[in-house]
């Protein structure tokens, strides 16, 4: 079995796939955590040209292999594929064919048995339930208690003002708080306090977790007790005993909705933080925000309401802008199940595909020669093809919460550019990272005026 490597990379070399060579035992993991490393010691432009700071190795190897290359995570091998047309071929597949990729152990603390880890009929069950959950009427239901929540968030902001006209604040950390409180107040319903509580023990969870993944996975290590396993098992002890007085407190049928809920908080997190980055940092798109938000909700402080959602059109523009430039999700992936064909080319079974969300969004042969620039007009042509902008994946396992995410992203921005104009702090470092998320590293320090 050791030539199994050697033999699939020569299967797929025939067929034109290249890509770094296979060593035995690691792989290629060992150079993609040095280029991880390099790559994140590097200050970079305040610009959008991210793709080489998140995910390093795509554009190194796409660079010498093209779109499509094969590299090796242990000896697994990976398909990295970054071409539309494969893309929307893996994706809105339903025969089984491109499965999820299982969870590890480790992982498996931090998804627990959610949607994302489940496949055939139990998933199909599940999902038909969390598309309930999260339908449009529903989410439009949760309006006026995200802009209640929103509003709560300002008057802190006015106490952190204190008076003056001009004050500064590390908006990340805000973010986070106002959609683990918009998530406990809306999925998790009456237990807010709770909720409130599983999410930040889960924030901790998620550092560890990230070291594990980047690690290899050595089946048995997870037994030992290291310091980081030890402080896994505590945080997970205490998040297990967590939801279950929840799901004791509350309605059976809503428990699965919760679990996959908690761990996916961020996300939203992360596109606020980034929308908000990219407004200060581009005034005159800031302005024609402002613009359409006094003329949509009227100038007396009126705050959106579920029927201006529609109307808000440049603020969706921006959002969409963002979601490209700074896609929370940065890859997806999928393990063949058995041997498949994909177009011409023939994949063995047990083959990881890489879909690395980031690359496409950012890919000029797709978005032009400004792929790299802040230009929410883009948006109002119509899309290019289904697979270029997919922020939220695409075909049966797309992103039951993005209704949620859209509504609540127009709502609080809305809110925000409405009471305060913005830019970026000197303090602040441009340096997006790709933790479980795409995340500003040293957090996103921006700079607040008052608007009367
Ligand atoms: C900006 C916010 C969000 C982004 C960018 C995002 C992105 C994604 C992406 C790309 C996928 C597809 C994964 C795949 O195909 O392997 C996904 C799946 C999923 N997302 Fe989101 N998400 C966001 C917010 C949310 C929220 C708020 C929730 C729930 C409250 C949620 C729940 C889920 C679930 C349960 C799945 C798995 C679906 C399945 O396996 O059938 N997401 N998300």
């Amino acid at each position: 079995t050791l030539w199994v490597p050697w033999r699939k990379q020569n299967h797929f070399r025939k067929q034109g796939i290249d890509g770094p060579a296979y060593t035995p035992i690691f792989g290629n993991s060992a150079k993609i955590r040095r280029m991880f490393a390099e790559a994140l010691s590097k200050r970079v432009p305040f610009d959008h040209d991210v793709v080489g700071r998140t995910l390093p190795f795509y554009p190194s190897w796409s660079k010498m292999y093209g779109k499509n290359f094969l590299y090796w995570f242990g000896s697994k091998p990976r398909l990295a594929i970054a071409d539309p047309d494969m893309i929307k071929q893996v994706l809105i597949n339903t025969s089984g064919s491109f499965q999820r990729v299982p969870l590890t152990p480790s992982s498996r603390i931090l998804f627990g048995y959610g949607l994302p880890a489940l496949e055939g009929e139990q998933w199909a069950f599940h999902r038909k339930i969390v598309n309930q959950a999260f339908k449009m009427e529903r989410v439009e239901g949760w309006v006026p208690q995200i802009v209640d929540i929103t509003m709560n968030m300002l008057e802190e902001w006015e106490d952190i003002r204190g008076g003056r006209d001009e004050f500064e604040m590390e908006v990340h950390k805000e973010m986070h708080e106002l959609s683990a409180d918009v998530m406990s107040r809306t999925v998790f319903g009456s237990s807010f306090e709770e909720g409130k509580r599983i999410f930040n023990l889960q924030k901790q969870q998620m550092h560890l977790f990230l070291k594990a993944v980047q690690s290899i996975y050595i089946p048995g290590f997870r037994f030992l007790p290291t310091k980081d396993n030890r402080e896994r098992w505590r945080l997970n002890k205490e998040i297990c005993e967590s939801i279950r007085m929840l799901i004791a407190n509350n309605s059976k049928k809503n428990r699965r909705i919760k679990s996959t809920a908690e761990s996916i908080n961020e996300t939203i997190a992360n596109l606020l933080t980034w929308a908000l980055v990219l407004l200060a940092r581009h005034q005159e798109w800031q302005s024609k925000a402002r613009e359409e938000v006094l003329r949509v909700c009227g100038h007396n402080k009126q705050h959106p309401l579920e029927e201006n959602l529609n109307d808000l059109k440049i603020v969706s523009m921006i959002i969409n802008e963002a979601l490209r430039l700074y896609p929370p999700g940065v890859l997806v992936n999928r393990q063949t199940s058995k041997k498949v064909k994909l177009g011409s080319l023939d994949i063995p079974a047990d083959t990881q595909l890489v879909v690395p969300l980031i690359a496409v969004h950012h890919d000029t042969d797709i978005w032009g020669e400004d792929a790299n620039e802040f230009n929410p007009s883009r948006f109002l042509e119509s899309r290019r093809h289904l697979a270029a902008f997919l922020p939220f994946g695409l075909g049966t396992r797309y992103c039951p919460g993005q209704n949620l995410a859209l509504v609540e992203a127009k709502l609080a921005l809305a809110i925000i550019i409405r009471h305060y104009s913005f830019m970026v702090s000197p303090a602040y470092v441009h340096a997006p990272k790709l933790f479980i998320n795409l995340e500003p590293q040293f957090g996103a320090q921006i700079r607040f005026t008052r608007i009367p």
